[in-house]
């Protein structure tokens, strides 16, 4: 999944890193260039200024002539001392700023996303985890590696000076003793890089089973089944097998690394011996001696910094290069240059020969549908389980394009449209609806977010969804927090618990959301009084029913005694319409639809029967 990067890679992720940061904080990364610059210049000096004190000491009436090393030394003292807290107080700075406008860039790009294929990709998934974890420290670290890499380049090209004034060919053995730690380090950063990417997987199912353990939803299930042991060691397998993964790789690097230690250590032994008996030759001074201890701790500390500061570059140009694989990745939906207008719905919408499968490795699920959706009727869609219905709700709110066929909305192809403009003519219940943790008043509001702060309307839409009496018994009314995993600490009081709902009253809490769009072209409702008891069923179709004359709807149920009336019934089977028609021509036609609708009205008539007899 992290592959190799040319040079050209190389070049357009750093610069594109550093404009992130120059944009995030343009004061701080310039701050933080120049502090680098001089703390990497800070070394060579303070070895010259004591070469010079030291050579200075032998001689006669030499006081005058020290006091410029020694001042210089005193201010280089202080600038050392000053310089790291400067440099990690910018670099706290700059690292903030860049992960909030790198995580907005990520979340903005993946908000881009106009359709579902990459949000139900597994790997698309794991690029995410592995660029959120980049994003978050991930351009910061580069840029820091970057400048890191000009500061010891700074310090090793002074000492390396330095070094070649005193003895050219020691300055080469220390040089190109730093060559086996760069590629040895090379390498690591990106065998490091890739474990990122292999454990991504890991890591995802190690947080989902740790999510379930402490997740309000599966509690229930969880303590009534046992489950919380096995899925309790099933995280604990994933976190092994990560662990396991890591365990090697650390013992790679801890086996290269102390490698890499011996080899600086023979280098520095061998060079110190090389200077003492150059001296004790009489070729070198005593300020010559310790520059040159000073030169080759310098050009060792500096190109080992550097090798450091490369692989850690390496390793952040990578996952950086990961984010931007996220950031760039652009809408999967294709969206013309200058879409087609979307006009208020004046005939309807036609499914023609539409053919749709999840992937080109999963089976058919609509298979040469055709269908028509006219302007200002009811029309319900009915089935058994699994035979397309929720994916054709899908489709007409277009979150997939057809893989064969086309679907127009009065004679224009849907991918022709803008799909924001086009969902905004369209207010929906989905089956699986959202539960969001906030306030009544905003998980109702939400249905149409400018309208967020509009209490009238938004009572309206609970009115209509028959949702108001029950917000009117919650402790704060629309203010009260649905919410049992954070705490209501808004309030006037502060402090208190949030609410949880039941089922029926959350479908309300929804319906009343999809309401807040009631004056768009076409309300969808996929189930929408299935968790509700009969007598707010029978409610909400009748409200339903005097609502939606002149306005378009498409209203899927199980529940046949409530699409009865809908102006036209289709019957999905095998991803095809098996028939279409009134209620009655349907009966009439005693297809599917009269065999179902027989089965759901006898077993309410058995049930009376029972009752009665058991009454009497
Ligand atoms: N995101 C998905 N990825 C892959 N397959 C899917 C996906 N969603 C649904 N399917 C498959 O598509 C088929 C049709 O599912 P769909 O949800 O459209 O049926 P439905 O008629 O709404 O069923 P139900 O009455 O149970 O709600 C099923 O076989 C299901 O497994």
């Amino acid at each position: 999944m992290i592959e190799r990067l040319s040079p050209r890679q190389v070049g357009t992720n750093l610069v594109a890193a550093l404009r992130l940061t120059l944009t995030a904080a343009p004061g701080a990364t310039i701050a933080y260039a120049l502090n680098s610059a001089v703390s990497g210049l800070m070394p060579v000096a303070a070895a010259w200024l004591t070469k010079l004190l030291l050579d200075r000491l032998g001689a006669p009436g030499a006081w005058p002539a020290l006091l410029g090393p020694v001042s210089g030394l005193v201010v280089l003292g202080v600038l050392m001392g000053v310089s790291p807290a400067v440099g990690q107080y910018l670099h706290g700075r700059l690292n903030r700023a860049v992960a909030i406008l790198s995580m907005d860039r990520l979340y903005h790009s993946v908000g881009q996303l106009n359709g579902m294929g990459h949000i139900e990709d597994p790997q698309f998934r794991d690029q995410l985890v592995v660029a959120q974890q980049a994003g978050r420290g991930g351009p910061g670290r580069l840029v820091e590696h970057a400048f890191g890499i000009a500061r010891g380049m700074l310090t090793l090209s002074g000492f390396v000076v330095a070094l070649f004034l005193l003895d050219p060919w020691l300055a080469l053995v220390v040089l190109l003793a730093g060559a086996p730690a760069l590629a040895a380090q090379l390498r690591l950063s990106r065998e490091r890089a890739t474990l990122l990417g292999r454990l991504a997987p890991l890591e995802r199912r190690e947080l989902h089973y740790a999510d379930l353990l402490v997740s309000l939803p599966a509690a229930k299930e969880l303590r009534l089944l046992g489950l919380g042991p096995l899925f309790r060691e099933r995280m604990v397998r994933e976190m092994r097998a990560a662990g396991g993964e890591q365990e090697q790789q650390d013992r790679r690097e801890a086996g290269a690394e102390t490698a890499l230690a011996v080899l600086a250590s023979v280098v520095t032994g061998a060079s110190l011996l090389w200077a003492v008996w150059l001296a004790a030759n009489g070729h070198l001074t005593v300020g010559d001696v310790a520059m040159l201890i000073a030169a080759v701790a310098g050009v060792q500390a500096s190109v080992q910094a550097i090798v450091a500061l490369v692989a850690g570059a390496h390793e952040a140009l990578l996952l950086f290069h990961q984010f931007r694989a996220v950031t760039d990745i652009g809408p999967d939906l294709s969206v013309p240059e200058i879409p087609a207008p979307t006009p208020v719905l004046a005939e309807g919408i036609t499914f023609t020969d539409v053919w749709f499968r999840y992937g080109p490795d999963q089976p058919w699920v609509l298979r040469g549908l055709h269908l028509t959706i006219r302007q200002g009727e009811a029309t319900a869609l009915v089935g058994l389980n699994g035979a397309g219905k929720s994916t054709l709700i899908k489709l007409l709110c277009r979150f997939y394009d057809p893989t064969r066929g086309a679907i127009r909305w009065d004679g224009t192809d849907l991918r022709e449209m803008d799909p924001v403009a086009f969902r905004s003519r369209i207010g929906a219940l989905f089956q699986d609806f959202m539960e969001y943790d906030l306030a009544v008043a905003e998980n109702i509001g939400v249905g149409d977010v400018e309208a967020l702060a509009d209490r009238a309307r938004i009572t309206a839409a609970a009115e209509r969804a028959d949702a108001h009496d029950l917000v009117g018994r919650l402790p704060s009314g629309y203010d009260t927090l649905l919410s049992r995993i954070f705490m209501d600490d808004a309030g006037p009081d502060g402090g208190r618990t949030g609410t949880l709902l039941s089922g029926g009253q959350w479908q309300r809490i929804a319906l009343a959301r999809a309401f807040m769009r009631d004056r768009r072209d076409l309300m969808i409702l996929d189930e929408p009084t299935s968790g509700l008891d009969p007598e707010a069923e029978y409610e909400i179709h009748r409200r339903l029913r005097q609502h939606r004359s002149g306005t378009t709807s498409v209203l899927v149920s199980h529940r046949l005694s409530a699409v009865r009336d809908a102006d036209t019934i289709v019957v999905l089977c095998d991803g095809r319409v098996s028939e279409r028609g009134t209620h009655n021509q349907l009966m009439d036609n005693r297809g599917p639809y009269a065999r179902l609708y027989r089965l759901q009205a006898d077993g309410y008539a058995d049930g009376q029967t029972t009752l009665a007899a058991q009454a009497s």
